[in-house]
């Protein structure tokens, strides 16, 4: 199955070897646990019918498969609710949903901190920890990062509760999927992994091959904000973005 992208997203498949700085050059060396969903190509059925499916790279090779529309979507669509997710440590599997490390909570960044999150840091906060990093538990783990992506992972708000619908089909409040521009039937789908990440575990050599590659991609930390300020960035990165400036303020 092959797709014209109209969006310069990655080539398929995402690990064909580049003459220099593979994806794979950069990985650290540690063995990671697999995350606890990772289909097998074999006896797949995809986690969300209709709307998108993953296509498996070569065999054997690593990181080398991809998310892509089963249908059409428009920009602000919401493709489905993120949700049946699991607890995660950090990992290159894993998406950030809070500040981590938390925001102490004496600094300004945590009083203005968006409404969309309670964090540990915060007096009064749920005494349960927050999960800072949550595996998707879905087909959802296969959409690669661009530079110029095509949808947003908005984790803004919660997550949906078991059961929970939404006939608006909105989800507001609710961390969900939405496209960011307009997507075509076999397009591979795409976000931006330093909207969720601030310090990534797996740092990699980007593929994007768009306009605006960024090339290594680390996470928000490693970005200035000029540039986010041009994406969607999730409010827990915003928060850490600005605890970052009070305290370069106050050296
Ligand atoms: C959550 S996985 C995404 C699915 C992955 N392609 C796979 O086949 O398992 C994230 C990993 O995919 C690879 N990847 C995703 N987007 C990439 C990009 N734009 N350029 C290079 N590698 C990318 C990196 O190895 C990254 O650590």
């Amino acid at each position: 199955m092959t797709a014209v992208l109209s969006n310069g997203a990655l080539p398929t498949p995402v690990a064909t070897p580049p003459p220099t700085g593979t994806a794979k050059s950069l990985l650290k060396t540690r063995k990671q646990p697999a995350p606890p969903y990772l289909p097998n190509r074999h006896d797949y059925r995809p986690t969300h019918r209709d709307l998108f499916q993953i296509e498996f790279g070569p065999e054997g090779e690593e990181f080398g498969s991809c998310l892509r529309a089963e249908k059409a979507y428009k920009q602000g669509d919401v493709l489905c609710a993120i949700r049946g997710t699991l607890p995660g440590t950090k990992a290159y599997s894993s998406v950030q949903v809070l500040p981590d490390p938390p925001l102490p909570s004496s600094s300004r960044a945590a009083e203005s901190r968006p409404a969309s999150f309670t964090d540990a840091a915060t007096p009064g906060a749920d005494s349960t920890a927050p999960r800072r990093h949550i595996e998707l538990n879905s087909d959802l783990l296969y959409v690669n990062h661009s530079c110029d992506p095509n949808v947003v992972f908005d984790v803004n708000g919660r997550e949906a509760e078991e059961g929970e619908e939404d006939a608006s089909g909105q989800w507001a409040g609710r961390w969900k999927v939405r496209a960011e521009k307009d997507i075509a039937k076999g397009e591979i789908l795409t976000f931006a992994y330093f909207s969720t990440e601030w310090d990534m575990d797996q740092p990699f050599h980007c593929l994007c091959k768009t306009a605006r590659c960024l090339g290594t991609i680390q996470g928000a930390k490693h970005i200035d904000q000029g540039v986010l300020d041009g994406y969607f960035i999730n409010d827990h990165i915003l928060a850490m973005k600005n605890l970052e400036r009070e305290q370069a303020q106050q050296e």
